[in-house]
């Protein structure tokens, strides 16, 4: 029985992409990006998935009441396609309180920013606003805290004279379809946990920021 990822995205998708190519290439063996859900009906997500022939659904924020109502919707989906993983990727909404218990621990979300800098939006030019020297990805749990939960791994990147806010997504972006995947298939060998708020990998507790990954 593969193991059952559900991917919620606002938009290009290209984190669903590394998903989609890690599950083909057997990178991440015996998984499945098994539903693809938007709150976008534009989202071109919801185009790579059709095309990977992925079920994909779309729930349309702007059509309930309130974000509970929204939430109770969007988990109601989920579990009828099933998940194993709750993935967010590029998923541009809030979460309740109750809908983050529901998932919490098996709930992730990857951040365009060494967190815990710049929660948030707009993270990359708030770094070139700073004046950073760095700037990166990480992968973590979601808790209620908006990019609050335990990071998992992270990957860095130096910001170069010249760099604007979309040269540096772009580098990030390419990082970040290393370490997402590697970060479910952690998940999906049973070494990733969330442990009394504390992210856990082959039972032990990870460093504050996560593992740094490193690539030569
Ligand atoms: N309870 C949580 N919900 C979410 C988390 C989280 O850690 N805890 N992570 C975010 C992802 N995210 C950044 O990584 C993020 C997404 C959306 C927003 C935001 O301000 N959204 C606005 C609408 C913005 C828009 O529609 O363009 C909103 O929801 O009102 C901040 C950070 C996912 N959810
Ligand atoms: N706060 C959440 C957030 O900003 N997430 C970011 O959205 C992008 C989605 O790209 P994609 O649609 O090409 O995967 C990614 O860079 C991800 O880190």
């Amino acid at each position: 029985m593969p193991y059952k990822l559900v991917i919620l995205l606002s938009g290009s998708g290209s984190n669903l992409q590394a998903f989609i190519d890690a599950c083909e290439s057997k990178a991440l063996p015996n998984t499945e990006v098994s539903a693809v859900i938007s709150n976008k009906t534009d989202a071109f997500g919801l185009i790579r998935a059709q095309q990977a022939g992925i079920a994909t659904a779309c729930i349309n924020h702007k059509e309930f009441a309130s974000r509970e109502d929204f939430d109770c919707a969007l988990k109601n989906k989920i579990d009828e396609f099933g998940a194993d993983l709750v993935i967010l990727a590029g998923f541009m909404r809030i979460l309740t309180p109750g809908f983050v218990r529901h998932y919490l621990g098996r709930l992730i979300n990857i951040h365009p920013s060494l967190l815990p800098k710049y929660p948030g939006l707009h993270t990359h030019q708030r770094a070139l606003d700073a004046g950073d020297t760095e700037a990166g990805a990480t992968v973590h749990f979601v808790t209620e805290e908006l990019d609050g939960g335990p990071p998992i791994i992270q990957a860095k990147i130096p910001i170069f004279d010249g760099d604007d806010a979309a040269t540096l997504a772009e580098r990030v972006l390419s990082k970040e379809h290393t370490i997402y995947p590697l970060a479910a298939k952690w998940f999906a060998e049973g070494r990733l946990s969330l442990q009394n708020s504390k992210a856990v990998l082959d039972d032990k507790n990870l460093p504050e920021s996560g593992v740094l990954f490193q690539q030569n």
